[in-house]
């Protein structure tokens, strides 16, 4: 039996997690309250640090990440306390979170930002592979020196970027959709980014260029998960980079898409044999010879619901997250998005008194703006980690403040297939109906340029390439001119259109 909580008099701020929300979060308040101990729990030991941050117009930001260990927080922040412990147990009514270290902590406000895991097609076959933390990426490049063909689940982020980055093994990438990438891009876009996965080779790789990892701290890293039994916090831009993904063999793109199938059954070795069922070779064009032959014994076979079997050496489950709720729910009667993510309002607070979330355990249950929404990236949990501590430091004085204009507008810039892309507002009209009309420029191989317009107005874009259109295309949202006037100029490559509005 736990000994029961003392009453929340001498309570601190208290947050739960190391990833980018956490960290900003314990930061802000930190600075707020200079002469307050801030405390930060975290199951491991490494913390996520943004650096190098740059906000590249109104809404759209650049930063490095960086992992360090917990003491270079401690030692940036005095007054921030770091405890490197999970959390077991949530007791709401009484203000005290128990951590695996057999610690109790009272809080006055608590702000909860233990992030996302992945959602496994196959929770528990151990063929199935999830990415989401240093560690779960190293296995998988480990498993992937020993592959000759792997199979990749899933149309988002991490599909994406694995098929243009994994060299020398054979890919069968499944997707529940007609084209590829569903989460960013429409068919458009997908054909424009599918010409550059055929036709060309990888470019060669940069060296690690934007997440830098440091190996200090991480033998007791792995002695923390351990006995937590709880995941590190999530990779983030360019992860990729610094691990060298490459199969047993010489080549480069060898992939084969099967579109608008899932996954019906999976069948390990002995399994399949006993099935008499057969298994396809990995499908060959015409100027292409298969590495691998029909006699080939898997390890694994996958059958879908195209009635097709393939073995591969393991699968990847790149299918979305699943907030990291668990350990808060037993006793708590928290409101809970249908994501399954803590419900949070404008203010970034759950419906429990005196707690709030950020980052990827939330669900964003304001009525939002018209041209923002909740995505699990990197950038959003480090707006909702600095806005909820400003929330936090706010209430705790009485006051209340007015939502931060970081939420005015989706803002995402990435890199897929080595094009720098950039995602403003409804950028694929996402619940904009019938009721919307779209304006296209694309030069093959260079830039693929979409603006989503309702009424006149700029509801969303989608940049790829070096376009050089989103500081005005941020405007022209964030604006909501009408640009009926202007019809197709807006996108004519010989109109200057920044002088245009300028
Ligand atoms: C492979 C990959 C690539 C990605 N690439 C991009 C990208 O290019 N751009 C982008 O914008 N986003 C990207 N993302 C998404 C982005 O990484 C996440 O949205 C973001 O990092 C979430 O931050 P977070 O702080 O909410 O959660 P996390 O980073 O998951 O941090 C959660 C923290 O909570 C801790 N924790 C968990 N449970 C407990 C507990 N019970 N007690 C105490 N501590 C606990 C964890 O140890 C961790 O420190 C990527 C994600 C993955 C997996
Ligand atoms: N450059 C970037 O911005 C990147 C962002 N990320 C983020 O990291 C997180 C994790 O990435 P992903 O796992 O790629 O998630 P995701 O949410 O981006 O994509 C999940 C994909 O899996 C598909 N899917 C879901 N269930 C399925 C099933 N049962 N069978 C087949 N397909 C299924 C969905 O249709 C979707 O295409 C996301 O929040 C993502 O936004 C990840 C990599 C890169």
């Amino acid at each position: 039996m736990e000994a029961p909580c003392s009453p929340p008099t001498a309570g601190k701020f208290v947050v739960v997690g190391g990833g980018i929300a956490g960290v900003t979060c314990a930061e802000q308040l930190a600075i707020n309250f200079p002469s307050e101990d801030i405390l930060l729990i975290t199951a491991s030991p490494v913390i996520k640090a943004v650096t190098n941050f740059k906000q590249v117009s109104k809404v759209l930001e650049e930063f490095d990440v960086e992992e360090q260990p917990s003491t270079m927080l401690e030692n940036r922040f005095p007054n921030i306390k770091v405890i490197e412990s999970g959390v077991k147990q949530l007791k709401s009514k009484e203000h005290c979170v128990l951590t695996e270290d057999g610690n109790q902590h009272i809080y006055k406000k608590l702000c909860l930002c233990a992030g996302a895991k992945p959602k496994l097609i196959c929770e528990g076959n151990p063929y199935v592979l999830g990415i989401r933390d240093t560690d779960s990426a190293q296995e998988f490049q480990k498993q992937l020196t020993k592959a000759k063909r792997i199979m990749i689940i899933g149309n988002g982020g991490i599909a994406l970027e694995l098929v243009y980055e994994i060299e020398g093994c054979e890919v069968i990438w499944v997707i529940k959709d007609k084209a590829i990438g569903n989460t960013f891009f429409d068919a458009g876009a997908a054909e424009f980014l599918t010409s550059k996965l055929i036709d060309e080779k990888p470019e060669a790789k940069i060296a690690q260029k934007r997440t830098r990892y440091t190996t200090e701290g991480r033998k007791k890293e792995t002695q923390a998960r351990a006995n937590a039994g709880n995941v590190g916090s999530a990779l983030g831009p360019d992860w990729h980079e610094g691990l060298d993904l490459k199969g047993t063999k010489e080549f480069s793109h060898k992939i084969h898409i099967e579109t608008m199938c899932e996954v019906k059954k999976i069948y390990l070795q002995e399994e399949f044999r006993i099935s008499e069922k057969k298994s396809l070779t990995f499908p060959r064009d015409h100027h292409d010879q298969s590495v691998t032959t029909d006699k080939e014994i898997w390890p694994v076979y996958v059958e879908l619901t195209n009635e097709k079997i393939y073995g591969c050496d393991f699968i990847v489950s790149a299918t979305g997250v699943t907030p990291n709720t668990e350990p808060f729910l037993c006793g708590n009667n928290f409101d809970v998005g249908e994501d399954g993510g803590l419900k949070v309002d404008d203010h970034m607070h759950t419906s429990l008194p005196d707690i709030y979330a950020a980052g990827d355990i939330c669900t964003a249950a304001w009525h939002p703006s018209p041209v923002w929404q909740q995505m699990r990236l990197w950038t959003q949990a480090r707006q909702m980690g600095w806005y909820a501590a400003k929330c936090m430091a706010a209430a705790s004085v009485g006051e209340s403040i007015d939502m931060d204009f970081s939420f005015e507008l989706f803002a995402h810039v990435t890199k897929f297939f080595n094009y720098k892309v950039v995602l403003l507002g409804k950028y694929n009209a996402q619940g904009l109906g019938s009721n919307h009309e779209l304006l296209l420029r694309c030069t093959k191989g260079q830039e693929y340029i979409k603006a989503v317009l309702q009424n006149g107005r700029m509801m969303g874009a989608v940049l790829i390439g070096e376009t050089d259109l989103e500081e005005t295309f941020e405007n022209l949202i964030l604006n909501q001119m009408n640009l009926s006037a202007y019809g197709e100029d807006l996108l004519d490559p010989n109109i200057d259109i920044e002088d245009y509005f300028d």
